[in-house]
């Protein structure tokens, strides 16, 4: 095919995409418009702008439906921002997470909510939960576990004492990159990073970056700010400290497990209602006394109902209990998880339920 050719049949393509681009977006602003009229029914309620239910079922529909070639990431992606778009026409939704810019948990934050909220980055995990319980935001975006580096104590502490309701959770892959200003290691006197940065990237950084010194700082976003700042530092960070300060890899995926996830809650002052696949996070505690752990889990196997994860914590309160953090599948309004509840309730000293919220599948 000759060069007018290809011009020409290019050209077609491109002009039925402009169409359908036109198309797409009378569609989009029709959508905006429906989005805009619920926000008023809501508003004479004071009820949620976000209802993390609603936009998992959403995109459940949608990918049942889906035919391709686009695949269930790209249709959750997509959807996800005209939500987000759609959701900032009825109020602006404010999420506090824990900062500074830069960092996974920014990155957590996007994936949850799309670009249109105002995400607003706090020091510490404790400043995340108290802006919630002050509603000076609608949600805190917080890592609770990693799968090599095991649980946030700071995060499950906080969660016993506070009001904090789990409405969402972002399971997020780790995908550590070398960053600095040029993409070379020509020059470069150090690599900065988060400790837990540092451990994870081991196995790459002696093979090849030996001779280069390691500093460690308080986070990765800033170690990101300090290469952006100095041109003979580099960063071990992710995509959205890449993107926020305008840095280049030298080397992509260097974390030495290609697995390493972060687990993320979204916490709210919100119930969230059924979305049709959901969890449930509970904090109970049980006297200490023998055969009492085997008790507290026995409603969960009579009922049938699946833990996703069992955790234990130091109550703190220099007895020697603990407190056990659980993870079920199913939500607390279905009847088998429900009469687990019940029964757990009657066998334990304690019981929070930290909430029922669409379990993560669809990030
Ligand atoms: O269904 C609603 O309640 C809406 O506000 C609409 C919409 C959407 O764009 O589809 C937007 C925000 C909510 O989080 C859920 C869904």
């Amino acid at each position: 095919m000759n060069t007018p050719d290809i011009n020409a049949e290019l050209l077609k393509f491109r002009d039925q995409i402009d169409e359908i681009d036109q198309q797409m977006l009378v569609l989009l602003n029709k959508r905006a418009s429906l989005a805009q009229s619920i926000g008023h029914v809501k508003a004479k309620t004071d009820a949620p702008v976000m209802r993390p239910e609603r936009e998992a079922q959403v995109l459940d529909k949608l990918n049942a439906a889906n035919s391709g070639p686009l695949n269930t990431q790209h249709v959750n992606t997509l959807f996800k921002e005209i939500m987000s778009a759609c959701r900032s026409l009825e109020r602006e939704v404010h999420v506090a997470f824990l900062g500074p810019l830069g960092t996974y948990s920014e990155q957590a934050v996007w994936s949850f909510f799309g670009h249109c909220v105002q995400a607003e980055p706090v020091d510490t995990i404790e400043e995340a939960f108290r802006q919630l319980q002050a509603q000076q935001v609608d949600f805190a975006v917080v890592p609770v576990e990693n799968s090599t580096e095991g649980s946030i104590a700071r995060t499950l502490d906080a969660l016993v004492e506070s009001s904090a309701l789990v409405c969402g959770e972002v399971q997020l892959a780790i995908h550590h990159q070398l960053l600095c200003q040029t993409g070379s290691l020509d020059g470069i006197e150090k690599i900065c990073a988060h400790p837990q940065a540092l451990a994870q990237c081991r196995g790459w950084l002696s093979q090849y970056a030996p001779h280069i010194q390691q500093e460690t700082v308080a986070s990765n976003g800033v170690a990101a700010q300090m290469a952006s700042e100095n041109a003979k530092v580099a960063a071990i960070a992710g995509q959205a400290a890449r993107e926020r300060y305008g840095l280049k890899a030298f080397q992509e995926h260097i974390q030495d497990d290609a697995h390493n996830t972060t687990r993320f809650l979204v916490l709210g002052n919100q119930i969230t209602g059924p979305s049709g696949q959901d969890k449930t996070s509970l904090v109970a505690s049980v006297p200490n006394q023998p055969g009492a752990v085997y008790k507290m889990l026995e409603p969960f196997n009579a009922e049938n109902v699946s833990m996703t994860r069992l955790e234990s914590r130091p109550a703190r309160n220099g007895r020697w209990e603990y407190y056990f953090f659980i993870d079920l599948q199913g939500h607390q309004t279905e009847p088998a998880v429900a009469k687990a509840l019940d029964q757990l309730r009657k066998n334990a000293s304690f019981l929070k339920v930290l909430g029922s919220y669409p379990a993560a599948q669809r990030n």
